[in-house]
């Protein structure tokens, strides 16, 4: 059904709010002030849909070309008060509390701040990407959110035949100024001379990973070509990434936020980092902890971690290849630091927290509705919120990062 809607605020997920007749509309493709016309199809308590035509577009909406994956297309300047708005209103709609956040921190750049991304292959040849909700593939004739070393390889991928991928990944260092490349599905014999003529054309290495049901690069991996890892710059601290497994996409809002959370913890004998990756945190927090405990899942990040605390000589660091859930064994410590997936802190580890209360708890978060569930159960069972700053690390997308600290 179409209706004709005035878009009242913005709202997690990225997702426009509206009234019509009474009900809460919810759409995609809205900003703020906005007169639109959009397809809904009525849910239990709400309608939900896509706007079709803009009637009224914002005057600051941003107009040059960007792709689908970014969906806050707004002059930059204007999209910080609405992601401090989104977070501030998780804390108090989800998380039940009353707290000022301090002000968010924006990017260093606004476009070309991206080091890694992930594209499907477009049968037609070139890159492109998936519709939210669907199948459908969307060609792009360019990525304005990619950081420089990417956009050389970007256009490189783009003008190869590369049908036989199901996605291709990108992972790019603005330290070293190059790139790595990562096919997903297939089998490995079919990009063996793509890998070796990608590495003659410039790119640092080449990897080939199954499409695993278990998600990207979960499942079987090869190294096709060169090299497997990079060296980038988190806020002053040199560490490895590799195109196989998780780094920070925005090496320069993420050094921002590891530098303000290396300020606040203090110092003390023994912290503990949880969904560790490959510790840059705890590389930032060596010089403040007499030992740390850097525990992470992936058997490839805690590999790059060893090798990167062994270069900078931060020999008080241990990695553990766990669970987050058995954390409670490298207690006691006066610091438990948190920067878990989307879906927020396990039952487990939240439970852990409230039964052996550390003085402190360091939360970075990359979901603001899950993190502030979290935070409403840390706070209820004893702790205190003391600080919390947003940090945008994904302008021109509703994403948005946070740091905070609670003390009991
Ligand atoms: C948001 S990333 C943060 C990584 C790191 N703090 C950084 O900034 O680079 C979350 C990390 O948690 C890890 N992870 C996911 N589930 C986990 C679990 N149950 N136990 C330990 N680590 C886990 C992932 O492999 C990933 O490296």
């Amino acid at each position: 059904m179409r209706v004709r809607l005035r878009i009242e605020k913005w709202v997690g997920g990225g997702q426009g709010l509206a009234r019509t007749e009474g009900k809460v509309a919810l759409v995609r493709g809205g900003l703020p002030g906005e007169l639109v016309e959009a397809e809904v199809v009525e849910r239990k308590n709400h309608l939900e849909g896509q706007v079709v035509r803009l009637l009224e577009p914002h005057p600051q909406r941003y107009t040059a070309y960007l792709p689908p994956s970014a969906d806050l297309p707004l002059e930059y300047p204007q999209q910080l008060p609405l992601k401090q708005g989104l977070v501030q209103e998780a804390l108090e709609r989800i998380g039940k509390l009353e707290f000022a956040l301090a002000p968010i921190q924006a990017s260093p750049e606004a476009l070309h701040y991206r080091t890694a991304a992930q594209y499907a292959l477009h049968p037609l040849g070139g890159l492109a990407y998936r519709q939210p909700r669907s199948e459908e593939l969307v060609r792009i004739p360019e990525d304005p959110l990619i950081a420089p070393p990417l956009l050389e390889t970007f256009r490189l991928l783009s003008s190869w035949p590369l049908a036989n991928a199901l996605e291709v990944v990108v992972r790019g260092s603005l330290y070293e100024n190059r790139t790595q490349v990562g096919f997903v599905g297939g089998e490995p014999r079919f990009f063996q001379r793509t890998a070796q003529a990608l590495v003659q054309e410039g790119v640092a290495g080449v990897v080939w990973a199954e499409a695993s049901p278990k998600g990207r690069f979960r499942g079987r991996m090869r190294a096709l070509a060169g090299e497997t890892r990079l060296l980038e710059d988190f806020g002053g601290v040199l560490s490895s990434v590799s195109v196989g497994s998780f780094a920070q996409v925005n090496p320069k809002a993420a050094g921002l936020l590891f530098q303000e959370a290396a300020q606040i913890v203090g110092v003390g004998e023994r912290a503990l980092e949880l969904y560790a990756g490959s510790g840059v945190l705890s590389l930032h927090l060596a010089s403040r902890f007499h030992q740390i405990f850097a525990i992470e899942i992936n058997r490839e990040a805690v590999g790059r971690g060893e090798t990167d605390a062994a270069r900078l000589g931060a020999q008080n660091i241990v990695f553990k290849r766990e669970d987050a859930r058995i954390f409670a064994r490298f207690l006691p410590a006066e610091l438990v630091m948190v920067d878990p997936p989307r879906a927020g802190l396990s039952e487990e580890v939240l439970q852990g927290l409230l039964e052996h209360r550390p003085q402190g708890i360091l939360y970075i978060a990359c979901d603001p509705a899950t993190w502030a569930r979290d935070l409403g159960k840390l706070v209820r069972g004893g702790y205190t919120l003391v600080f919390a700053r947003p940090y945008d690390f994904y302008p021109f997308t509703h994403h948005v990062e946070v740091l905070s600290l609670l003390r009991r």
